[in-house]
């Protein structure tokens, strides 16, 4: 679904990808890993248009994503982060109707599906309360609804358990593979751990460039 081919990006004069070569299939379940500060999420940023390419080509469903306005490409993805990014102010239901309000969609629709993630992920009981009142575990899950409430084909993570100890994180990691299965969305996930025991391709960055794609099949 995703094509770059020969990408780079760099900050002012200083490159950070360079030869980036990429390609991300439908539906795939893939982690992006390397070493700190070799670039892995400024390709998310790229990706999601938070940072634009110097040069290079870059296609979604075929697609130049440079004929795409930020708006359309950003309804084919959603992103989530470490820190979680939720609203301090505003309570579970009200961060997750949020990704829908700002697409305009009825508010009724979009409460529906909110009320069936949130339930999904188990957070039922807790759609009238406010982010500090929730574990991290519980606040990444909020803000996994929120990026999955538009149905986006594909969900980028940066880090998303880097702020939660091993056994949340674990908990975490088999919640996107469950939601990847169950709502038929793609994901890239930045991390810094091994998971060998989900399904997953493996992109490995180095240098600022994609360096190697390995696939775990697990024999069951
Ligand atoms: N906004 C920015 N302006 C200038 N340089 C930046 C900016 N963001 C990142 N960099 C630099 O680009 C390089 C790649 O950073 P990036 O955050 O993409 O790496 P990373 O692989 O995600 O690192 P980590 O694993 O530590 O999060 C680093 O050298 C970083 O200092």
């Amino acid at each position: 679904m995703i094509t770059l081919q020969n990408v780079a990006v760099a900050y002012g004069e200083t490159p950070v990808l360079q030869d980036v070569h990429f390609a991300l299939p439908h539906g795939a379940f893939a982690f992006l890993r390397g070493r700190s500060g070799c670039g892995k999420s400024t390709f998310l940023k790229l990706l999601y248009r938070d940072v634009e390419a110097q040069s290079g080509e870059l296609f979604i469903d075929g697609v130049p994503m440079q004929q795409l306005q930020k708006f359309e490409l950003r309804r084919k993805m959603g992103i989530i982060f470490q820190s979680f990014e939720l609203i301090e102010q505003k309570t579970v239901l009200e961060n997750v109707l949020l990704a829908g309000k700002a697409l305009g969609r009825p508010l009724a629709q979009i409460t529906e599906e909110a009320e069936r993630l949130l339930a999904r992920v188990g957070l039922s009981d807790k759609l009238h309360m406010f982010p500090a009142q929730l574990s991290g575990g519980q606040q990444q899950r909020v803000a996994i609804v929120r990026a999955l409430l538009n149905k986006p084909k594909l969900l980028l993570a940066d880090e998303p358990t880097g702020n939660l100890d091993e056994e949340t994180a674990a908990d975490i990691f088999q919640l996107l593979h469950e939601l990847h299965e169950e709502e038929q969305i793609a994901m890239l996930i930045v991390t810094h751990q091994s998971h060998e025991h989900i399904d997953a391709t493996t992109y490995w960055m180095e240098g600022g460039r994609i360096v190697e794609q390995a696939a775990t099949k697990l024999h069951r």
